[in-house]
């Protein structure tokens, strides 16, 4: 006995010894077959696997003054342009460890993000992660299937109705603030974005957790218990002024690429130790920006542990509401899945970041090509009077159904997201190798980055890509048919881990722009085709003057109560 315990510490160095080594043998196979595969596709030309072209990373964000994630994703871009064109995806080795293949055509794209064996997500998503942790967004397959679970229900049809009211609340003090600029100012704002933005926050918000609407006040809504770092909410209220920690997040998420290039981050997987020690080495001010990140999810956690008590001490104040429901899970004996805190956080944090970004983008676009095309808004503007005379007539309210007549509003909404994807990258991971239709065979492991944002563009599918014709959606000739049995427009993504929320953004736009247009009409005060739309992990909303004037014999007011 003594004998075997005076050899087991030597034992355990030999068998952690055996693992390191396996494990590098591993890798090093993997990367030789997959350096052999990736061979053929064309690409930048590297010497070996382990470095690769990480160089080209380096150069950008090496660079002074220079945004990461916009180097990111626009070297991905030209290298497409450049490599991309014959085959539709192109190559970029970016060693020690990640072979990415970007994809550029529909049919591959397809192929991918329909495949049951690419639902990971591939490897930069990791780099958020400190901001939205192991979410729906970036996690893995396993783990997904929980978290779609979970966050499906909240954002079917029977849900969205509930969040209506809400909606036209808040709609209702948009009105308002917008009114008091027509009287103040001429009904002319500097940027555009903050007054979508306010309005999409607020309403994200409500949804999570409105549970009191009385006199048409709401009593309770997340963010008015938030307080987030002292800024007034509801952000409306605070007059179209952005929460700080909204321009923070975009800050990080452009930084924490810097990650992508350190080997070790692959690894080591405490992403908030990585980002600590990537902005401490920056800046103080990108310090700062974690802190406040981290007291955001302080606060989240709070609210969450406050409804928690309240619930406790009295159930009938439970609604149906998100925040509510996914509490109810861990008093109820009987749920199928009990929901930790950290687990009601991590679906917290997706909803209001991954909700908010992506509808911003969306809208601010839109409200930027409406302002822009004065005749396609006259056209809306008909649709939308038509569609208040018949509710009127029939004495119906406005509903998620019959919203869905104003087929004109759609194509615009659905335009937009075209020329403007708010997510213009998706990522995913291989568990398996892919066949092409062309005999290329993708090894596993290979991370694809598909850009949506070109094949929305590909004049293959798209006649005349650049402009902005929302009557493509109606059409019903060779070129539509062609982009839809190709599958060529998905700024949703495709496959079954698509966007969850598609239903309730489009609700939101369909609400926002029944109002704006049914009130006002609108008019961008920059020159059109000047605003230099820039590709981030997001789409950056567009930031432009606008001008609102007050529209004769509106109906559209008694329908918001
Ligand atoms: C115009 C607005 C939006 C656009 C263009 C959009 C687009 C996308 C895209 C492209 C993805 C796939 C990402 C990937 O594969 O990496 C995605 C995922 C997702 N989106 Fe959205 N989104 C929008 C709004 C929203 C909203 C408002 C919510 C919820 C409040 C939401 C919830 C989700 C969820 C839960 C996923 C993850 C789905 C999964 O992995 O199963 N989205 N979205």
């Amino acid at each position: 006995m003594a004998a075997i315990l005076s050899i087991l510490p030597f034992g355990i160095i030999i068998a952690i010894i055996l693992i390191i080594i396996v494990n590098i043998i591993r890798l090093f196979f993997i990367q030789y077959r997959s350096y052999h595969c990736l061979k053929t596709i064309p690409g930048p030309d590297f010497h070996n696997p382990w470095i690769g072209n990480l160089k080209l990373f380096i150069d950008i964000i090496c660079k002074p003054n220079y945004r990461p994630s916009q180097g990111f994703f626009s070297l991905l871009k030209d290298l497409s342009d450049e490599y991309g064109s014959k085959l539709g995806l192109c190559r970029v080795w970016f060693g020690p460890f990640i072979p990415i293949v970007v994809v550029t055509d529909a049919n591959i794209a397809q192929k991918i993000l329909n495949s049951e064996h690419h639902l990971d997500k591939a490897t930069p998503y990791r780099l958020v992660r400190f901001v939205i942790f192991d979410g729906i967004l970036t996690c893995n397959t396993e783990k997904w299937r929980q978290q779609k679970r979970e966050l499906q229900p909240h954002l079917k049809l029977k849900a969205l109705h509930s969040y209506l009211p809400n909606t036209k609340h808040y709609l209702t003090i948009l009105n308002e603030k917008i009114d008091q600029c027509i009287k103040d100012n001429d009904g002319k704002f500097m940027d555009a974005k903050p007054v979508v933005s306010t309005f999409v926050l607020d309403v994200l918000g409500g949804n999570i957790s409105v549970y009191i609407l009385m006199n048409n006040h709401i009593i309770f809504s997340f963010f008015s218990k938030a307080n987030f770092f002292s800024t007034e909410f509801n952000s409306l209220s605070a007059g179209f002024k952005e929460p700080k920690f909204i321009e923070r997040f975009e800050r990080m998420t452009d930084l924490s690429y810097v990650n992508l290039l350190k080997p070790w981050t692959y690894f080591f997987r405490y992403e908030w130790l990585n980002s600590l020690l990537l902005f401490m080495t920056k800046n103080m001010d990108n310090l700062k920006s974690l802190f406040l990140i981290l007291r955001f999810q302080r606060s989240v956690r709070e609210i969450i542990n406050n409804r928690l008590e309240k619930l406790r001490k009295n159930k009938d104040e439970k609604t149906s509401m998100m925040l509510d429901t996914m509490i109810e899970s861990r008093m109820n004996p009987n749920s199928m899945k009990v929901l930790n805190i950290k687990e009601i956080e991590t679906h917290m944090n997706f909803f209001i970041i991954g909700g908010h970004d992506t509808t911003t983008t969306s809208l601010s676009w839109t409200l930027y090509l409406l302002g822009h095309h004065q005749q396609i808004q006259e056209q809306l503007r008909d649709e939308i009077d038509q569609y208040l005379d018949e509710l009127e007539a029939n004495d119906e309210s406005i509903t998620l159904l019959n919203m869905k007549r104003l087929k004109y509003l759609e194509c615009c909404i659905l335009e937009a997201l075209r020329l403007y994807p708010s997510a213009p990258i998706v990522g995913r991971r291989g568990r398996s190798p892919i066949k092409l239709d062309n005999g290329i065979i993708l090894p596993t492991h290979v991370n694809y980055l598909i850009i949506i944002a070109k094949i929305l563009k590909d004049p293959k599918y798209f006649h005349e890509p650049n402009r902005f014709y929302p009557e493509r959606f109606l059409l019903n000739n060779d070129e539509t048919k062609n982009w839809f049995t190709h599958s060529a427009y998905f700024p949703f993504s495709a496959g079954i881990r698509m966007c969850l929320g598609r239903e309730y953004a489009m609700m939101q736009s369909r609400m926002l722009f029944i109002n704006l247009i049914g009130n006002y009409s609108i008019k961008s005060l920059d020159n059109y085709g000047e605003l230099n739309p820039t590709m981030n992990v997001l789409h950056v909303p567009a930031h432009f003057p606008i001008q609102f004037e007050h529209r004769t014999n509106c109906k559209i007011r008694k329908f918001m109560i």
